[in-house]
């Protein structure tokens, strides 16, 4: 029997955006377009002879046009991803991408942004706001007009002794045996030659002859030979590469001498001006460098809840600090995660104990549901050469198969000559690792704790955890999930499932800040709390443009209904 449908429905778009490629699959709907351009009639033609369009099929067809923003968001490379690979061979792990000379132009970041970047890290150590901010209007920008989510991260200075920068130039090489100044001066016309200002005036004073100075935690190393006042003297004994602002650290007999400059505010007033920006800028994260305790991120939290009502800001506790290690788990209870930020970390503790320390935070960072980013380093060669090293793919390998959330690259995308090729390696070695261990489960189950006292969430937290063991005993190829807040997508997430999750949110901010957690591919798609009807409408929009197809199995649950819906694709 066929039954003919006349809908007229009213959209805010112009109607292009809804006679697109999603229409053209489906021809037996005949669209006249209304020359005011503000309205759409739809004339549709149904037939329940079997293999035909059914009048259902019409009416989520109807309930997703009339959708305020017309259909389901997602971004090209992960639509792309879809359609090619299917669901199972999605990259899991997310890439960081730090921005820099080297990738700041539009098209530099859409490279970035089409080799899978997933959140952009900005360094308040370098560049100037205005900078920053023109960086942040072109993600803006590529996002609004190319379909990414890519997240923005700020990344305090905090205030740690650092160098200052080289008299403009990008770098400038330490030889062995050399002298070279490191002084508290300001000068006023132009840096002498072999000489690098240091940001903290206690630096003469706290520092003694003897004492071995380490650049960058050990890059390059200097003995400090003599004092004159501001000045102090030091002899390079291993020779090396000096970058802008680099960190520095005092030894004494064989321990990092901690003087007054432990006493100094993790948050210094330069960082409270930097986060006034990024709370004003909308920056997705702000990561926090010099984490030294739970307080610090509980004061930032509620600095940004006054000065920004309904901001959602997620809180990033850098671990790069001996203070750090001591109060890790309150430090990442109180967060909304946590990078293992390398570099500054094996200047503080022996380069030996960083593996294990890696270790141990992206553990705890699993078990207590909060992002973990490994951080520096991970292909620091690929600053001057096109191909990482042996050494390099093995580190990346670990922070894959530890299933951390996300790897960033710092130098290599900032200021590398070979920033897209890095994060094509980062990109590759993901593919390869994740896929390795599901082919021979080769990962351990990790014990995961209750997290929450609430009953409410306690509920969520066994449906997810269930809903991940289901689909990994049935093979499922999707799960599905519907959260507003994202929190249901994150206690899927972390569970660590074989398959992908599909992640529908309402909200374009809660969106990007999914793209920071494992397994989770963020969409946006107003949904309703019928899940019959957001299930129709999902199955729809995404096999009309190609990403599942019928017959495919899926597991849904949602922030609405505690349940679990096991089923076909129609
Ligand atoms: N916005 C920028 N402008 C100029 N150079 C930058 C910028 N961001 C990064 N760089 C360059 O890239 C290098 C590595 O950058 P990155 O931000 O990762 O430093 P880091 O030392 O790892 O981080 P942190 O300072 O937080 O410890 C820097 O030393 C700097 O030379
Ligand atoms: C990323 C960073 O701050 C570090 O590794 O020190
Ligand atoms: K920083
Ligand atoms: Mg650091």
């Amino acid at each position: 029997m066929a039954q003919a449908l006349n809908f007229s429905i009213s959209t805010s778009y112009s109607p292009k955006p809804l006679i697109s490629h999603r229409f053209h699959s489906i021809s037996r709907f005949t669209l006249l377009k209304n020359p005011s351009k503000t309205s759409l009639s739809i004339k549709a033609s149904a037939s329940d002879n079997g293999a035909g369009t059914t009048v259902q099929d019409a009416v989520s067809f109807f309930a997703a046009a009339a959708d305020s923003a017309g259909s389901i968001e997602v971004d090209a490379v992960t639509e792309a991803e879809l359609k090619e690979n299917g669901f199972r061979s999605t990259r899991r792990t997310k890439l960081i991408c730090t921005i820099g000379p080297a990738t700041c132009k539009p098209e530099q970041l859409e490279a970035l942004a089409v080799g899978g970047m997933n959140v952009a890290r900005l360094n308040m150590c370098h560049g100037t706001r205005e900078w920053h901010r023109e960086v942040i209007q072109r993600l803006r920008r590529l996002n609004e007009e190319k379909g990414y989510a890519v997240a923005i991260m700020m990344d305090t200075e905090g205030s740690e002794i650092h160098m200052g920068d080289l008299g403009g130039a990008p770098s400038a090489k330490a030889e062995d045996g050399e002298i070279w100044t490191f002084s508290v001066r300001e000068f006023d016309s132009g840096l002498p030659e072999h000489t690098i200002i240091v940001n903290y005036g206690g630096f003469a004073e706290d520092i003694k002859v003897g004492d071995e100075l380490l650049v960058d935690g050990g890059m390059v190393r200097f003995e400090v030979i003599e004092k004159i006042g501001p000045d102090v003297k030091c002899r390079c004994t291993d020779p090396g590469l000096l970058l802008p602002r680099a960190n520095l650290t005092f030894w004494r007999d064989g321990s990092l001498v901690r003087e007054r400059n432990a006493m100094l505010p993790t948050i210094s007033s330069k960082d409270w001006l930097d986060i006034d920006f990024g709370i004003a800028e909308g920056v997705d994260f702000i990561a926090i460098s010099f984490v030294k305790s739970a307080e610090v991120i509980k004061h930032l939290r509620s600095y940004i809840q006054a000065r920004a009502r309904d901001s959602d800001i997620s809180v990033i506790a850098k671990i790069e600090s001996i203070d750090s290690l001591k109060n890790l788990e309150e430090i990442i209870i109180a967060s909304d995660g946590a990078m293992v930020a390398r570099g500054d970390l094996g200047a503080q503790i022996p380069l030996e104990q960083v593996p294990s320390e890696q270790q141990k935070i992206v553990q705890l960072c699993r078990q207590l549901n909060k992002p973990v980013i490994v951080a520096s380093q991970l292909l620091e060669s690929m600053i001057e050469y096109p191909t990482p090293t042996r050494a390099e793919v093995a580190d990346v390998s670990e922070a894959v198969r530890q299933r951390s959330d996300a790897l960033m690259l710092s130098g290599e995308s900032a200021m590398g000559q070979f920033p897209d090729k890095a994060l094509t390696v980062l990109r590759s070695v993901s593919l390869r690792i994740e896929k390795w261990w599901r082919d021979e489960k080769r990962h351990e189950a990790m014990e995961l704790p209750g997290i929450t006292s609430s009953f409410g969430d306690r509920i969520s937290e066994e449906i997810c955890n269930s809903t991940a063991k289901m689909a990994n005993n049935l093979g499922v190829d999707a799960i599905f999930v519907y959260t507003k807040t994202g929190h249901m997508a994150s206690l899927l997430s972390r569970c660590r499932p074989d398959c992908p999750i599909f992640a529908f949110t309402t909200s374009t901010s809660v969106r990007r800040r999914l793209n920071l957690q494992w397994g989770l591919i963020p969409f946006r798609l107003s949904f309703s709390d019928d899940m019959d009807s957001n299930l129709n409408k999902t199955f729809f929009l995404l096999k009309s443009r190609g990403m599942i197809k019928s017959g495919d199995l899926v597991i849904a649950v949602s922030d609405m209904l505690q349940s679990i819906q096991v089923m076909n694709v129609p």
